[in-house]
């Protein structure tokens, strides 16, 4: 089974005064909008397959810094995913959030990175998933599910099938 991460750095969008911008205040998140690969042309979280000997926690860092040059620090852990693909694990995914960064995102030859209004997520060009379990993990909230895709590889060209979801869990390790 792979084993993979998610993060998701957010920040306070406040308006400018000066310019007469009357939206209200609000959170962002950023995405990317994946160039290669397993999700190509959707939006995600920055992440990446762990290399070996990386904690998931390292692996988001070194994936966030390697796909939109973002220094992500202080990561909360925020969900555990697994996909499923014609029954069997497929895919174990670590989610992580953090308001804590340096650096500009700037995009690479993997990624296109984009500040989003957390209520302006576009789930309709995201994993099917996302719309489940991604808005509690953008309100504070921690999640674990599993998610059912059907119809063989590759991943992102299954069928979504069914979920099991619980939200306000909590990670021993901590990992
Ligand atoms: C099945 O539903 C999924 N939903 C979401 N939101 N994200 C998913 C899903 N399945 C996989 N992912 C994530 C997990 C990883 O962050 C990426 C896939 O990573 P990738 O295969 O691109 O991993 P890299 O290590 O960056 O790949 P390279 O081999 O190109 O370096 O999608």
């Amino acid at each position: 089974m792979i084993e993979a991460t998610l993060c998701f750095p957010l920040r306070e969008w406040t308006p400018d005064e000066r310019t007469g911008d009357d939206r209200e205040r609000t959170d962002e998140v950023l995405l990317i909008e994946k160039r290669r690969g397993l999700g190509e042309g959707w939006y995600n979280g920055p992440g990446g397959k762990l290399e070996n000997g990386e904690t998931p926690r390292e692996c988001a860092v070194r994936e966030t810094r390697e796909e939109v040059g973002l220094a992500v620090r202080n990561l909360e852990k925020a969900g555990e995913l697994t996909f499923t693909l014609d029954g069997d694990r497929h895919t174990f995914c670590h989610v992580y959030r953090t308001r804590s960064f340096d650096g500009e995102p700037t995009p690479s030859d993997e990624a296109r990175p984009e500040w989003v209004p957390i209520d302006e997520v576009p789930y309709d060009r995201m994993w099917e998933d996302d719309r489940l379990w991604l808005p509690a993990v953008l309100e504070g909230d921690t999640v674990a599910g599993e998610f059912r895709f059907e119809g063989g590889e590759p991943l992102d060209e299954a069928d979504f099938a069914d979920h099991d979801l619980e939200r306000d869990v909590s990670f021993e390790d901590r990992s």
